[in-house]
């Protein structure tokens, strides 16, 4: 059986961090993007980075932002992993791909089985696909699900991943229905819009090993 790899995002307080490092997730993802009730301005990034050890993975998300802001924002925080998380094209990445060190995923927003066929555009550019819902009020943190099975049915040409509306409660499903490696929530983990709840969190992280 493979172990399914979890990543908690939106983490914006120290006790957010530290439930999630404490709950054993593999990535912990900071937003940065101002209209998000989950943003963390780059200090606030740079104190909670530093509260995380290095076994965990620091994932930097960013959303349509200029090349010059993507290159301070990596400088001063160091991720792992970027996510960007907007409407980034493939040839931008490409370039960016070639100019850091860090892994650099994508958010996709799935709307139907051609999304998926579409996203084929950034192999290459990426090294993981992000399926996420389609944008809704933000690019994402909305809490809306995609259809699973057409993930499990895709022949997938990139290393890739599940988002949108995961809980501790559906998490073994998806997981089930769509054969993903790795899973993403954060609003689901949440007792307020912004305001991670550490009990879900550990729960969530718990039902994704045990799935
Ligand atoms: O979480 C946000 O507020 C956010 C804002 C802008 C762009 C991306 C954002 N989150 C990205 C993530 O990776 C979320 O974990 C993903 O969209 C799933 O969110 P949810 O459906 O709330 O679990």
């Amino acid at each position: 059986m493979t172990r399914t790899l979890v990543k908690v995002c939106g983490c914006n307080t120290p006790e957010a961090v530290d439930a999630a490092v404490d709950a054993g997730a593999d990535y912990i993802g900071l937003v940065h993007f101002e209209p998000s009730p989950r943003h963390v301005t780059l200090d606030d990034a740079k104190r909670l980075r530093a509260r995380i050890p290095p076994e965990t993975k620091v994932v930097l998300l960013l959303v349509n932002q200029q090349p010059v802001p993507t290159a301070m924002a990596v400088d001063a925080i160091r991720p792992d992993v970027v996510q960007f998380h907007g409407g980034e094209t493939a040839e931008w990445l490409g370039l960016l791909k070639q100019n850091v060190t860090q892994a650099l995923w994508k958010a996709i927003g799935v709307r139907s089985a051609d999304s998926l066929d579409s996203a084929l555009r950034f192999k290459g550019a990426v090294d993981r696909l992000l399926y996420d819902a389609a944008p809704g009020v933000l690019p994402g943190g909305n809490g809306v699900a995609i259809d699973w099975t057409l993930l499990r049915d895709f022949r997938h040409q990139l290393p890739w991943g599940l988002a949108g509306g995961l809980t501790p409660e559906n998490v073994a499903e998806a997981i089930r229905v769509s054969g993903t490696e790795l899973v993403d929530a954060s609003s689901g983990l949440e007792s307020s819009p912004g305001v991670k709840d550490p009990g879900r969190i550990r729960a969530f992280v718990e039902a994704a090993r045990n799935a």
